[in-house]
């Protein structure tokens, strides 16, 4: 008999398979404590939980018998995931089922937000009768600002498009096609914020979202935007974003989600009269509640049964044979997608892998999962795609992957070369694993080099000119930005030529702006392979 803990509230009807099971026992035991999960962890085989348990390290480690996580819902931030994966527990979630409420929320949260509907209330139920204070705006006509185009990204744009808004998207993945067809004009954050009338944002919260709205943004902005957050606080800075509201710049702003949840019953948000909150209620409709319960349900018990099982985040079985050769090569592959993706612009279209000399004859499967991690954790966030999912999160965004074998190295006994191409250029890079020096980067474009794939990069592309590189280290050190190393190439004398530097932290950004203005100087990308 298998014993599952439901460890939050999840709807009866979509447990209602784990139930019936004749050799389940589900346990609901809401609201434990860290502690007390840990006391009786052991004896089960299954943890279900939503977003209010913090699955971490020390309730798995003394989860002795459990196989399988399941998350009732898309983000999985609440659980512990490199431990879940290095103690050998699956992790899935149900990442479809609360797509529609989420949308249906962010767009009932932009209309109460157009109409003044919580304020309006407010006053009504105390007795005053104020039609003069609650004017609002129609939706029809506007323009409309969608950062992250993913699964409920692409639902509330058509429903704007239904009310008569013309909206204008942007997300690293969306291509033209799709746009058009789907009636978006894609444009860049920084056309949004300038043109925008109404802004939502659906993407994952990542290095890369995180404040992706700020001062910077607030200060172009179009005078009298609206703003939406239903996906994750921290997307949108919440204090420039109040002073943003008190100068005049933002109508008003309507957020579920908070940098800390629950805020602090001073936080700025909860008495400004001009911001609505609701507290992360996205995901909480019967319909949702049901299916992502289902979702969850049927997994965990084909994972119990050592049956197929689809959504899972972290790492899948590899034969212990194969993984003994190609284990040493997965932060390898990782490291490279992450460093082709961090200096290739546009959405990804093809990727094109070539394995060379003894990787040739293996299974490189688990290899290829490894480099699109690498190269889609850039877009969609290190949290949610791991080895596991990241060849299905590929092949859902149309990304055409190409496998190639053979056995020239150029001098290597292991060689691994990624191309990518976007709509807007095709860049490649190749690595290999030397032993008793690790993992080394090669080749980046047309030009042979020898970097480690550790810290911070700068890549510079230049012409091949006298003094080139004395103004970029004199430029560097009166910046306090200290070089590691230097490697320079080029394809001819007096051609294009590359510099790449290894530096010992991260270039601010206004030093990466000084040295894109130098002459001579053509494209400079910062890559963190930390
Ligand atoms: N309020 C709530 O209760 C709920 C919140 N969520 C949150 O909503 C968000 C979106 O969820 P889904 O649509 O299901 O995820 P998704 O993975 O389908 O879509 C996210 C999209 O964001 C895009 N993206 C990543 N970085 C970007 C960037 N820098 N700029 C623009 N786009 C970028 C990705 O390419 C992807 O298409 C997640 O943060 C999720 O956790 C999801 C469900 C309920
Ligand atoms: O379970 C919930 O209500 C939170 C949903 C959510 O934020 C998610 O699925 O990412």
């Amino acid at each position: 008999m298998y014993k599952v803990l439901v460890s939050d509230p999840i709807s009866d009807m979509g447990l209602q398979q784990l139930t019936d099971a004749s050799d389940v026992e589900v346990v609901k035991n809401t609201g434990l404590s860290e502690d007390e999960l840990v006391a009786i962890i052991g004896q089960f085989d299954a943890l279900l939980v939503r977003s209010q348990t913090k699955v971490t390290r020390r309730i798995m480690e003394a989860g002795t018998n459990l196989k399988v996580i399941g998350r009732a819902g898309v983000g999985v931030d609440n659980i512990d995931l490199e431990a879940a994966t290095s103690l050998g527990i699956v992790v899935i979630n149900a990442p479809d089922g609360n797509t529609i409420t989420t949308c249906e929320h962010a767009f009932a949260m932009m209309m109460a937000l157009a109409r003044h509907i919580p304020q309006a209330y407010m006053k009504t139920v105390t007795g005053e009768w104020d039609r003069k204070s609650f004017v609002g705006v129609e939706l029809r006509n506007k323009t409309f600002g969608v950062l992250g185009l993913g699964r409920i990204g692409t639902e509330v744009a058509k429903r704007a498009i239904a009310f008569g808004m013309n909206v204008l998207g942007y997300d690293p993945f969306m291509t033209e096609d799709r746009a058009e067809k789907l009636g978006i004009k894609l444009a860049s954050v920084d056309e949004i914020v300038r043109n925008a009338d109404f802004m939502t944002v659906h993407t994952p919260l990542t290095k890369e979202t995180h404040h992706m709205i700020a001062k910077p943004q607030f200060e172009v902005m179009k005078k009298g935007m609206r703003i939406v957050n239903c996906a994750r606080g921290g997307i949108i800075d919440e204090l420039a974003l109040v002073e943003a509201i008190d100068e005049g710049i933002v109508a008003g702003a309507a957020f579920d989600v908070f940098e800390h949840e629950p805020p602090n019953p001073d936080h700025p948000f909860l008495k400004h009269p001009k911001i609505i909150v609701t507290p992360h209620l996205g995901a909480s409709t019967i319909e949702a509640q049901e299916n992502v319960a289902i979702d969850v349900s049927e997994q965990v018990i084909n994972i119990l049964r050592n049956e197929p099982f689809k959504n899972a985040v972290n790492m899948p079985p590899i034969p212990a044979e194969l993984l003994n050769k190609i284990q040493p090569y997965f932060k390898l592959c990782e490291k490279l997608g992450s460093s082709l993706a961090q200096m290739t612009e546009g959405a990804v279209r093809e990727i094109t892998i070539n394995y060379s000399g003894e990787l040739a004859d293996l299974d490189t499967n688990p290899l290829t999962r490894y480099v699109l991690k690498g190269i889609l954790s850039h877009h969609l966030g290190a949290e949610q795609v791991n080895a596991v999912n990241s060849m299905h999160l590929a092949k859902q965004r149309d990304v055409n992957i190409v496998i190639q074998k053979s056995s020239a190295t150029k001098g290597f006994t292991n060689r691994i070369t990624l191309s990518m191409k976007t709509k807007a250029e095709e860049r490649w890079v190749s690595g290999t694993l030397l032993a008793g020096f690790g993992e080394r980067i090669v080749q980046i474009g047309p030009y042979p080099v020898d970097v480690p794939t550790e810290g911070h990069l700068l890549l510079i592309s230049h012409s091949d000119k006298p003094g080139i590189i004395g103004r970029v280290g004199t430029l560097l050190g009166s910046n306090d930005v200290n070089i590691a190393t230097m490697q320079v190439g080029r394809t001819d004398i007096g051609g294009s030529a590359i510099m790449v530097l290894t530096i010992d932290k991260k270039a601010p950004k206004t030093v990466l702006e000084q040295l894109s203005n130098l002459p001579e100087i053509k494209r400079v990308r910062e890559i963190g392979l930390v």
